[in-house]
C-alpha cells in the first residue's frame, strides 16, 4: 500500500519530437513532507510538474495522487484532484486585469463558487499572512514589485488551504533578503496548513530552508534522493557538482570554445 505517499510517480516518460525530456522517472512525495527537486536548466523539472498537474500528457508511466491513477483519468476525476492543489508559478502568473485581492480570491470564487464578499475577506487575510496590507489588495499586479508579486502569488496558492502545494522556482529573480522572506513564508504556510509541498528550484539556500527531502533530476531521471540535510554530503557526483556549482564533473555543459 502507498497510503503514506501523496504522489507516486513510476516510469514517467515524456519526449517532444526526438527530444527525450523525462526518461522512466520514479519519484515519491510523502504526505505532509516538503520535497525539493533540483536540477540544471532544461533538465525537465517544469515538464515533471506539468505532467503531475495534468497540463501535459506523459507518453508513458503512472502518476498516482492519494493512491488514484491520474494518467488517463477522466476530466471529472482530474478536477476533483486539482481542487486539492495550490500552485505558485514561475513568474507569478497573476491576471493583470484583476486587482490583487481578486487574483488571490480567484480559486475561491471560480473554483469553489464562494460569494465575492466572503472570498475577499479570506483574500485580505491571506495577504496579511504574507505580510501585505489590505490596501495592496486594491492595487493591480503591474503596480507591485517582483517580490510583492511573488507574495501575492503565494497568498493565492494558499487561499483555498490546499492539501498539496507546488512551487516552481519561487525565489528566482528575487534579492537575497526577499528570497529569505519567501522561503520563510513557504515553510510557515506549509507547516500551518499541514500541506505536502513539491518545489523545484536552482536555489541551494532555498532547498536548505524549505526542504525535508531533496531529489536531483538529470537526463530525465532522479539520480539521487534523500534527506535535504544530506545534500552537502550526499556522496553523489551529480549532486556534489550541482551543490558546489562546479564546471567540472559528471554533468557536462554543451559549450564550444570561443
Ligand atoms: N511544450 C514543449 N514543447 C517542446 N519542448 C518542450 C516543451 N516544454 C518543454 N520543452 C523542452 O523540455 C526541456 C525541459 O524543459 P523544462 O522547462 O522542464 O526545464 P527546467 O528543468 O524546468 O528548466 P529551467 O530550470 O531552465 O526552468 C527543454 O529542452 C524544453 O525546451
Amino acid at each position: 500500500m502507498s497510503t503514506d505517499l501523496k504522489i507516486k510517480v513510476r516510469g514517467l516518460s515524456k519526449a517532444f519530437g526526438r527530444k527525450v525530456v523525462l526518461n522512466n522517472l520514479d519519484l515519491d512525495v510523502q504526505r505532509g513532507q516538503s520535497l525539493v527537486v533540483i536540477g540544471g536548466s532544461g533538465t525537465g523539472k517544469s515538464v515533471l510538474i506539468k505532467c503531475i498537474l495534468g497540463l501535459l500528457t506523459p507518453d508513458k508511466g503512472s502518476i498516482e495522487i492519494d493512491g488514484q491513477e491520474m494518467v488517463g483519468a477522466s476530466s471529472d476525476q482530474r478536477e476533483d484532484v486539482m481542487r486539492k492543489f495550490g500552485m505558485l508559478f514561475q513568474g507569478s502568473a497573476l491576471f493583470d486585469s484583476l486587482p490583487v485581492w481578486e487574483n488571490v480570491a480567484f480559486g475561491l470564487i471560480e473554483g469553489r463558487g464562494m460569494k465575492r464578499k466572503a472570498a475577499k475577506e479570506i483574500a485580505v487575510r491571506k495577504l496579511g499572512a504574507v505580510g501585505l496590507g489590505p490596501e495592496v489588495g486594491e492595487l493591480y499586479p503591474a503596480e507591485l514589485s517582483g517580490g510583492m508579486q511573488k507574495r501575492v502569488s503565494l497568498a493565492r496558492a494558499i487561499a483555498t488551504e490546499p492539501e498539496m502545494i507546488f512551487f516552481d522556482e519561487p525565489t528566482t529573480g528575487l534579492d537575497p533578503i526577499m528570497s529569505q522572506v519567501i522561503n520563510e513564508l513557504i515553510s510557515k504556510c506549509v507547516n500551518d496548513l499541514g500541506a505536502t509541498a513539491l518545489t523545484i528550484t536552482h536555489d541551494m539556500h532555498s532547498l536548505r530552508e524549505i526542504g525535508d527531502r531533496a531529489a536531483m533530476i538529470f537526463e530525465g531521471r532522479i539520480v539521487w534522493a534523500g534527506p535535504a540535510s544530506d545534500v552537502d554530503h550526499s556522496g553523489n557526483g551529480y549532486v556534489d557538482q550541482f551543490v558546489h556549482g562546479r564546471a567540472e564533473g559528471p554533468i557536462k555543459m554543451p559549450i564550444r570554445p570561443l
